[in-house]
């Protein structure tokens, strides 16, 4: 299955203005974008500039809180109502979702079942949508100290337990690679759990083909399964954006 990628505006063009950063991507022939904070878009905007170049929006971040903590899950719940509005306003497939820091004060347990139960209840307000919730593990050494959802293991065992084909794992391959490696094992044994991907090398966080994860034979190995979801491009370029996203695009 041909993989389709996705460009994370906000990480590639950062600093960009949002109208200028779409066109973009149509020019480098890239058929998706995707981008994190949807409330600090101008959405009227961004469907504007995404039609006039036909492209396709991959995925959004919902709203910032924390599910591991069971005091604010329906502060989380109300964020993701206003997610799911403005997904389906996007014709956006995935929302991202980040879980939260470790609470030292709380139990490991009930924590990892504050998400579980926080996820179910998400699952029956995704029901009937095309959409889907995608936990993001990330990685502590580096660049989040003290996130609480750091292995892949956890994060397929609680989309298991929540059991809804509207609840899965966004893999970024970078975070992974930095916790915890065995990459293609990890993504093509849990793959029907995923339901988005973000790419960057390591270290540094920037070209795909700068430093030690082999992309092309994470790439054929995602395409020898049936995923159909994007692949997205969230990295910081060294060098020139434009000439390294054409470079990047000859892996797919
Ligand atoms: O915050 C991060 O590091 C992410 O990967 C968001 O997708």
């Amino acid at each position: 299955m041909n993989l389709k990628p996705s460009i994370c505006i906000d990480a590639l063009f950062e600093g960009t203005p949002t109208a200028e950063a779409i066109a973009l991507v149509a020019k480098l022939g890239y058929p998706a974008f995707e981008f994190w904070m949807w409330w600090e878009k101008d959405l009227p905007q961004v469907m504007q500039a995404r039609d006039a170049h036909s492209l396709k929006i991959a995925a959004c971040c919902t709203k910032f809180v924390s599910l591991v903590d069971a005091q604010v899950r329906d502060l989380y719940l109300e964020g993701l109502q206003e997610s799911i509005a403005a997904a389906k306003q996007l014709d956006c497939p995935v929302l991202i979702s980040q879980v939260g820091d470790f609470l030292p004060e709380v139990d490991l347990e009930d924590q990892h079942d504050s998400l579980v139960a926080g996820l179910k209840a998400a699952a029956k307000m995704l029901e009937g949508t095309n959409i889907t919730l995608a936990i993001e593990p990330l990685n502590e050494q580096v660049d989040h100290a003290g996130y609480y959802l750091v292995e892949s293991d956890e994060a397929f065992e609680i989309v298991e337990k929540v059991a809804s084909p509207n609840v899965k794992v966004t893999f970024d391959i970078y975070h992974q690679q930095i916790s915890e490696g065995h990459l293609i094992h990890n993504i093509t044994s849990n793959i029907e759990k995923i339901a988005h991907f973000h790419a960057a090398g390591n270290p540094g966080r920037h070209e795909l083909n700068l430093g030690e994860i082999h992309y092309p034979a994470i790439i054929e190995a995602i395409q020898k399964t049936d995923y159909d979801g994007y692949f997205g491009l969230e990295y910081w370029p060294e060098a020139d954006a434009e000439t390294g996203l054409l470079e990047a695009k000859l892996l797919f």
